[in-house]
C-alpha cells in the first residue's frame, strides 16, 4: 500500500502537453489517465478547463468514462482576474464546472511577473490568490497553489515570495507548490529555498521543477530532502521546453533510494509497462537510455562489465531491474569478449559457458566481423546464427540450414512511360534439389525478398508471415572497413517480424544489394532454425510440388 501522506501529483495531461510535438486527443488523454492511475499517482492534472476546449471536454467525459482507483482528478487554472469578483470570474467558474475533487491554481510569486504580465499591484495579486483559494475551498474543493517562478521571485524579493505562500496556506490551500518555472535551478539552491520557506511559513510545500538546467529530478529530490512532501512531474519528463521532472525516475528514486513508499512495490514492478503504454499513446518513443524504464537502462555492452555481471548482476547495476519491471540485456560487439557472448547466448536460451571453445570462437569472429563493418548490437538473429554455426561445428554433422544458394540476380528497367520495374531471380537447392524463382518489387530488396518467398514458402510455410518492417543502410568509408582495402562497404540492418516477434539481422558487402541479400538470408535461416529449435513444424514434411527447375 502506498504511503498516503506523500503526494505524487502528475501533470502529464497539462504541463506534459505543453511539450513541442505533443498533441493528444481527448480519447488519448482518457487512456493516459487510466495508465497513470494504475501506475499509482495520487493526483492526475487533466488540463485547463475553460481555457482549452479539449480539456473542458476531457473533464466532462472523464466524470463517467474512467474509474480511478488510486488518483483524484485535478483541474488546473489561474487566479481570478485583477479587480474582478472571484464568484463571477469565468475561468474560476469553469474550474468548478469541471467537477473535480481537486483544483490547482497557478499564482504569481515573482514581483516583475505581477507587474509586467498580470499588470497589477503586488497587493492585488495577494488578494487574488487569497480570494480564489477561499472561494474554491468554500465550494468543497481540495486546493493546491502552484507558486509560479517561485525560486526566481524569492531571489528578487524573499519577503514577497514568502507572503504568497502564507496567503495561500492561510486561505486553505492544502499545499503550496514551489515552481522552478524557468527551470534553471540547481539542487543546492532549490533545497535551501525550500528549507527556508518551510521554516518561515510552516506551510505544507510541494515542488514542480522544469529541466532547463538538466537538474529537474535532482532538484525535486533536493526539495523532498528539504521537507517538500508533494511532488509534481510528468511521464517521461514531458513538458514545456526541456520538460518537467520525470515522474518515473522520481518515483523509483523516492521508493528505492529514499525508502518513501509513494506507490506500492507491486505498482513499481509495473512501471516499465506503464511507461511503454503511455509512450505508445503519445507517439513519442521511450528513450533507450531513460533511467529505470528505457530499453537500454540495464543493457550492457562492455566486455569487462559482462564478465563481472556473469558472477553477480549487482556488480554493474544500481538496482535489480525486476523491481521496476525492466530486464537486463547484453549486447555483443567488438567491445565484448567471451563473457558477453555467454550472457547474450543465455539470454537467447543457450546453455553455454564463457570458457568453452565455441564461445571463444564466436567472440573472436564477432571482433573480426565488426572490424569489417558488421554490427551485431541490433542483429540478434545474425548473432544467433553465428553462435549456432560454432556450436554445430563443435559437435560435427551437416550444416543446419536446409537450403543453399547457388546464385541470384536483380535487374532494374526503366519503363517507357517513366518509373522503374525491379525484378529478381534466385537459384537455390533445397535438400540438394535445385529450384529457381522470380519476384518483382518496388526496389531490389523487395524484389529479392519476394523471389525468396516464392521459392521457399511452399516448402516452409512458417516463412509466409515473415516481413521486413525496417531497413537501414549505412555506407562505411573504406577507412572504416578492414579487409582488402578496396574501398567503401555498405552495412545493412534489417528488422523482421512474423507478426508476433521482431528480430534483426545484419549484412555487409561492398555492394548494397548484396549486403541486403545477406541480411535477408539470415532472416530466413533464422526463422527456419528457430522453428526447429523451439520444436516447430518438422521441416522435412514438405510438399513435393514446388517451383523446381
Ligand atoms: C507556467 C505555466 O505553464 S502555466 C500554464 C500555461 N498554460 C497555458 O497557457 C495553456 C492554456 N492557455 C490558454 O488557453 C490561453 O493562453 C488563455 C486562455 C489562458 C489566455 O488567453 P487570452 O485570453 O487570449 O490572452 P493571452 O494569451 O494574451 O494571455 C494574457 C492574459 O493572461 C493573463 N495572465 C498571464 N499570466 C497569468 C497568470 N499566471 N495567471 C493569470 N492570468 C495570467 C494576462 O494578464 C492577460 O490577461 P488579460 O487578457 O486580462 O489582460
Ligand atoms: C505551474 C507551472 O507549470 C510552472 O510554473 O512551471
Amino acid at each position: 500500500m502506498a504511503d498516503q501522506r506523500f503526494q505524487l501529483y502528475d501533470t502529464t495531461l497539462r504541463d506534459g502537453t505543453q511539450q513541442e510535438g505533443m498533441v493528444l486527443t481527448v480519447e488519448d488523454k482518457l487512456a493516459v489517465a487510466r495508465h497513470l492511475d494504475a501506475f499509482g499517482v495520487g493526483f492526475i492534472e487533466g488540463g485547463w478547463p475553460g481555457a482549452v476546449p479539449k480539456d473542458t471536454e476531457f473533464f466532462r467525459r472523464a466524470a463517467h468514462e474512467i474509474q480511478l482507483h488510486n488518483a483524484q482528478l485535478a483541474a488546473f487554472g489561474a487566479t481570478r482576474k485583477p479587480g474582478a469578483m472571484v464568484s463571477s470570474d469565468p475561468q474560476v467558474r469553469a474550474l468548478l464546472a469541471a467537477g473535480t475533487p481537486v483544483v490547482t491554481i497557478v499564482a504569481k510569486s515573482h514581483p516583475r511577473h505581477v507587474e509586467l504580465a498580470l499588470r497589477t499591484t503586488l497587493a492585488e495579486n495577494l488578494a487574488m490568490i487569497g480570494s480564489t483559494v477561499r472561494f474554491l475551498v468554500h465550494a468543497g474543493r481540495r486546493v493546491f497553489v502552484d507558486a509560479e517562478h517561485y525560486f526566481d521571485g524569492y531571489r528578487l524579493n524573499r519577503e514577497y515570495a514568502l507572503e504568497v505562500v502564507r496567503i495561500a496556506a492561510d486561505a486553505g490551500a492544502e499545499a503550496v507548490v514551489l515552481c522552478d518555472t524557468n527551470g534553471g535551478g540547481l539542487p543546492d539552491r532549490i533545497g535551501a529555498v525550500v528549507d527556508d520557506t518551510r521554516t518561515a511559513t510552516g506551510a505544507r510545500l510541494g515542488i514542480h521543477c522544469h529541466d532547463d538546467s538538466g537538474c529537474a529530478v535532482a532538484n525535486t529530490l533536493a526539495a523532498v530532502d528539504a521537507g517538500a512532501d508533494h511532488v509534481q512531474g510528468t511521464a517521461h519528463g514531458y513538458g514545456e521546453r526541456c520538460g518537467n521532472a520525470d515522474l518515473f525516475t522520481v518515483t523509483a528514486n523516492l521508493l528505492l533510494q529514499r525508502g518513501l513508499e509513494v506507490i506500492s512495490l507491486e505498482q513499481l514492478r509495473e512501471m516499465t509497462l506503464s511507461a511503454g503504454s503511455i509512450a505508445e499513446l503519445t507517439g513519442i518513443p521511450v528513450r533507450a537510455a531513460a533511467p529505470y524504464v528505457g530499453a537500454g537502462a540495464f543493457t550492457h555492452k562492455a566486455g569487462l562489465h559482462a564478465s563481472a555481471l556473469r558472477v553477480d548482476p549487482g556488480l554493474y547495476q544500481h538496482v535489480d531491474p525486476a523491481l521496476v519491471g525492466n530486464a537486463m540485456h547484453t549486447l555483443v560487439s567488438d567491445l565484448g569478449g567471451r563473457s558477453s557472448v555467454e550472457l547474450k547466448a543465455r539470454e537467447l536460451g543457450y546453455d553455454v559457458e564463457a570458457g568453452s571453445e565455441p564461445v571463444a570462437r564466436a567472440a573472436a569472429r564477432i571482433k573480426d566481423l565488426e572490424t569489417r563493418g558488421y554490427s551485431f548490437e541490433s542483429a540478434d538473429a545474425s548473432f544467433e546464427l553465428l553462435l549456432r554455426e560454432e556450436l554445430q561445428g563443435a559437435v560435427g554433422g551437416p550444416p543446419e540450414c536446409p537450403f543453399d544458394v547457388e546464385t541470384w540476380r536483380v535487374g532494374v528497367d526503366r519503363r517507357p512511360g517513366g518509373g522503374t520495374r525491379t525484378q529478381a531471380s534466385v537459384r537455390l537447392r533445397v535438400d540438394g534439389v535445385p529450384l529457381s524463382a522470380a519476384g518483382e518489387g518496388n526496389g531490389p530488396v523487395n524484389a529479392l525478398d519476394r523471389a525468396l518467398h516464392t521459392a521457399l514458402d511452399p516448402f516452409f510455410p512458417e516463412l509466409a508471415a515473415l516481413e521486413v518492417v525496417d531497413y537501414q543502410v549505412r555506407v562505411l568509408p573504406g577507412s572504416a572497413v578492414a579487409g582488402d582495402g578496396s574501398g567503401a562497404a555498405a552495412r545493412v540492418l534489417v528488422t523482421f517480424s512474423d507478426g508476433r516477434r521482431r528480430w534483426g539481422t545484419v549484412g555487409v558487402d561492398e555492394n548494397t544489394v548484396a549486403a541486403s541479400w545477406r541480411a535477408l538470408l539470415d532472416a530466413v535461416r533464422y526463422v527456419l532454425l528457430s522453428g526447429a529449435r523451439t520444436g516447430g513444424e518438422d521441416r522435412r514434411a514438405r510438399p513435393t510440388a514446388a517451383v523446381a527447375d
